[in-house]
C-alpha cells in the first residue's frame, strides 16, 4: 500500500538539495526548498534554472516544462514552511548532530502523517529515526550526485520503517524515473561502502608519493574506464563529505582498513573542500582545474 505524495520538502539547498528539488519538480511534485542561508537558496534556484535550461537546449524537456518545474519550487529560510509537506527529504551537511537538530525542529511543525527521509551518505537510518517522533515513517532515500544525471537511488529501511513508508518511497523514486537499489542499514550502505574506500586509497596513493594527482586520476580514467578520476570525484563529492563518510565507516565497522587518510583530514582542516570551495585536489579558480599536488 502507498500514500499519496503531492508536496515534497527538501532541507538543505547545496548540490544534492538543488538536484533533488530539480528532479522532483520536473516530475510534477510541488517542492519547498529550505536552507538556513538565503544566499544558498538564491544560488540553488539559479543552478536549477541553469540545469533545466541545459536540458531544454538538449531537447530533453520543453521550454514550458522548464517553466512549470521552476514555478513548482518555492524556497524558505524557515522550517515552518514545510508543515504541510507529504514527504520531507533532509539533505543538509553529513553531520549527525546537525541532522538530529533538524529532525527535532521539523517534527515539531510537520503534520503527523508525513514521511521523513534523509539523503545521508552513511549515517545509521535507525539511529536518525530514533531522534524523530515517527521512526516507522522514517527512511533513507539516498540520491547520487549529480542527481539529474544519475539513475540510481538507494532505499534504506531503519529497524522500525513500516511497509507503507517503504512502498511509498519506492513509488516516489520510480516517478522520478530512477532505479532503486535496496540496502540494509549498515555504515555507508552499498555505493559508499565500496566507492569511498577506493577514493580514500587513491588519497593514500597520493600521500605516499606513489603518483601525483594527474597520474592517479589518469590511471583510473584511462586504465579502469572510470568517468572521473578518484581525486576529481572526491573534489566533486566534497572532501568534508568524503571525510565524514570515512569516519562513519571507521567508527561503525571498527576496522583499521577504513582509517581516513591524514592528507584528506588536512585538506578538510584547510577548508579545501573541493569544487564547492574552489580548491581541493585541484584548484578551480582559474580557467581550468590545476592539481594542488
Ligand atoms: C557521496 C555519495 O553519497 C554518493 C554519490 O553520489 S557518489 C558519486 C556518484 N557519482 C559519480 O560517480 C559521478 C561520476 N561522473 C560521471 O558519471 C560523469 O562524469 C558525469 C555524469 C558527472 C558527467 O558526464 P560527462 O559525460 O562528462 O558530461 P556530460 O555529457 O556533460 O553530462 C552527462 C549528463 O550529466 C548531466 N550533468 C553533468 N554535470 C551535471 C551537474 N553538475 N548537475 C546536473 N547535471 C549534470 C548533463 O546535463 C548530462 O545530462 P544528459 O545526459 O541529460 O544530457
Ligand atoms: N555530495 C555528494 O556527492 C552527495 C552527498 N550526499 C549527502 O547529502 C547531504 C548534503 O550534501 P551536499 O549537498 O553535497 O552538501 P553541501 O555542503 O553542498 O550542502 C549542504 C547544505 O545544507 C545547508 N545546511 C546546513 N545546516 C542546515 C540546517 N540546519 N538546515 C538547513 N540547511 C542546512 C548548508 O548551508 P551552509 O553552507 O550555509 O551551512 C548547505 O547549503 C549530506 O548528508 C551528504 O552526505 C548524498 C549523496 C551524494
Amino acid at each position: 500500500m502507498t500514500v499519496a505524495i503531492k508536496k515534497v520538502g527538501v532541507i538543505g539547498s547545496g548540490q544534492m538539495g538543488n538536484g533533488i528539488a530539480h528532479v522532483a519538480a520536473l516530475a510534477g511534485f510541488d517542492v519547498v526548498l529550505n536552507d538556513v542561508s538565503g544566499d544558498r537558496l538564491k544560488s540553488a534556484l539559479a543552478t536549477i534554472n541553469g540545469n533545466l535550461t541545459r536540458q531544454v537546449a538538449k531537447k530533453h524537456i520543453s521550454e514550458s516544462e522548464r517553466k512549470q518545474a521552476l514555478d513548482r519550487i518555492t524556497s524558505s529560510e524557515t522550517i515552518d514552511a514545510l508543515a504541510d509537506c507529504d514527504l520531507v527529504i533532509e539533505t543538509a551537511i553529513e553531520k549527525e548532530e546537525t541532522k538530529r537538530k533538524i529532525f527535532h525542529d521539523l517534527c515539531a511543525v510537520l503534520k503527523p502523517e508525513a514521511i521523513v527521509a534523509t539523503n545521508s551518505s552513511s549515517i545509521s537510518i535507525t539511529r536518525l529515526a530514533a531522534s524523530t517522533d515517527r521512526p516507522e515513517k522514517f527512511i533513507g532515500i539516498h540520491f547520487m550526485n549529480p542527481v539529474p544525471a544519475m539513475e540510481l537511488v538507494e532505499l534504506i529501511r531503519g529497524i522500525a520503517t513500516d511497509d507503507v513508508t517503504f512502498d511509498t518511497s519506492k513509488a516516489f523514486v520510480a516517478k522520478l524515473g530512477k532505479q532503486v537499489a535496496v540496502s540494509e542499514d549498515f555504515p555507508a550502505f552499498i555505493v559508499n561502502r565500496i566507492l569511498l574506500p577506493m577514493i580514500n586509497e587513491a588519497i593514500y596513493t597520493l600521500y605516499e608519493g606513489v603518483g601525483n594527482v594527474e597520474a592517479i586520476d589518469a590511471a583510473m580514467k584511462l586504465g579502469a574506464h572510470h568517468p572521473m578520476g578518484p581525486l576529481e570525484l572526491a573534489d566533486f563529492i566534497g572532501l568534508d563529505t568524503c571525510l565524514s563518510i570515512m569516519q562513519v565507516l571507521h567508527e561503525g565497522l571498527a576496522d583499521s582498513k577504513y582509517r581516513p587518510c591524514p592528507l584528506l583530514v588536512k585538506y578538510v582542516e584547510a577548508g579545501w573542500l573541493g569544487r564547492k570551495s574552489q580548491r581541493g585536489f585541484y584548484d578551480y579558480r582559474g580557467d581550468k582545474p590545476v592539481p594542488t599536488r
